[in-house]
């Protein structure tokens, strides 16, 4: 049988004022998957996971959370779920280890916090008053409180925006653990390789809906076309190689001696294109095919243009 979403959200509207900020939005999210929900700047990424765990009401539509309504049982949901704010909800002057250590508290089985902030990087900063910790530091403090309830389902915003490179692994090598045990997470990102990293299923939303969703493979896969590269002597008969590739294919010279093939990009075309240089006397120095990549789907959808 198969297990119900841990999230499902239904054509959910809501509204700030005259503006919509989230506009017929549908996800799902399954048990135990990492879910990257990505979006340009205001596209309603933080509004629709606030929704979802409960810190705004909806104006229409339906969200279930772990089979819940978020607002109407949040009592039986908040347990249940570990929540990663960008900011806000911390007492200031409070040291770190007694933040984490009282958050624990509030779990019946909760993680060692000792080894947590060891694998997070914390441990020489557990004496520090909150405000005084840098901002990864802060962030970093954020992510372990989100996850030492062993929550079955946590929910991440940003979880490496302003980390450093040695942080930043951290934080995955601790969702890619939470996954192997079990936790579902949904993360919003604005770094396409974090999503490559660590998604198993990717949703892209643009202007309060979802335009994709898909594992990154799917989504790169999916549409538009591949390329394959090769370099070869300057002037190769282009419109020759054409008629010995596939309908649709495109070829050009870039630069003297590169070329850049386009088209349905399998075996068959670099089979075609290898035998085509053999039967030409052509010797590829350097022959590649460039797949898609996240950032390049996601410009295609969204847009390259910066938005107001
Ligand atoms: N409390 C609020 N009052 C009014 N408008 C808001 C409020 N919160 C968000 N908005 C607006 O709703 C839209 C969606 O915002 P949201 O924060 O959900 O986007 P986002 O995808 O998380 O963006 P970012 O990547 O910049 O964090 C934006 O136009 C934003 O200005």
């Amino acid at each position: 049988m198969r297990e119900e979403p841990v999230v499902q959200v239904r054509k959910l509207v809501k509204r700030y004022g005259p503006r919509t900020a989230v506009d017929g939005l549908d996800l799902s999210v399954a048990a135990g998957t990492v879910t990257a929900v990505l979006g340009p700047n205001g596209a309603g990424k933080t509004t629709t996971v606030e929704i979802c765990e409960g810190y705004r009401r909806p104006d229409a539509g339906t969200v279930r959370v772990l089979g819940l309504d978020p607002v109407a049982q949040a009592a039986a949901l908040r347990p249940r779920i570990g929540v990663m704010l960008q900011s806000g909800g911390v007492y200031p002057g409070a040291r770190a280890a007694e933040m984490l250590r009282h958050t624990a508290k509030l779990h019946a089985h909760p993680l060692d916090t000792d080894m947590l902030t060891e694998r997070l990087g914390l441990g020489g900063c557990g004496r520090t008053p909150y405000r005084r910790l840098s901002g990864g530091q802060q962030q970093r403090l954020a992510l372990a409180m989100a996850v030492v309830g062993r929550p079955e389902l946590v929910f991440l915003d940003e979880p490496t925006a302003g980390l450093d490179p040695q942080a930043r692994r951290a934080t995955w090598d601790l969702v890619r653990e939470l996954r192997a045990d079990g936790v579902t997470a949904v993360l919003t990102t604005h770094f396409m390789d974090e999503a490559e990293q660590l998604a198993d299923h990717v949703v892209i939303i643009d202007g309060g809906r979802a335009v994709a969703a898909g594992s990154p493979e799917e989504l790169c896969r999916g549409g538009a076309e591949d390329t394959l590269r090769f370099t070869g002597r300057p002037g190769l008969d282009l419109a020759a190689l054409l008629t010995a590739l596939p309908a649709g294919a495109a070829a050009a010279e870039t630069a003297p001696g590169s070329y850049r093939v386009t088209g349905k990009v399998g075996p068959q075309m670099l089979a075609t294109v290898a035998s085509w240089c053999a039967q030409h006397g052509v010797m590829p120095d350097r022959i590649a095919v460039e797949r898609r990549t996240l950032e390049d789907v996601f410009l295609e959808l969204t847009g390259k243009e910066l938005r107001a």
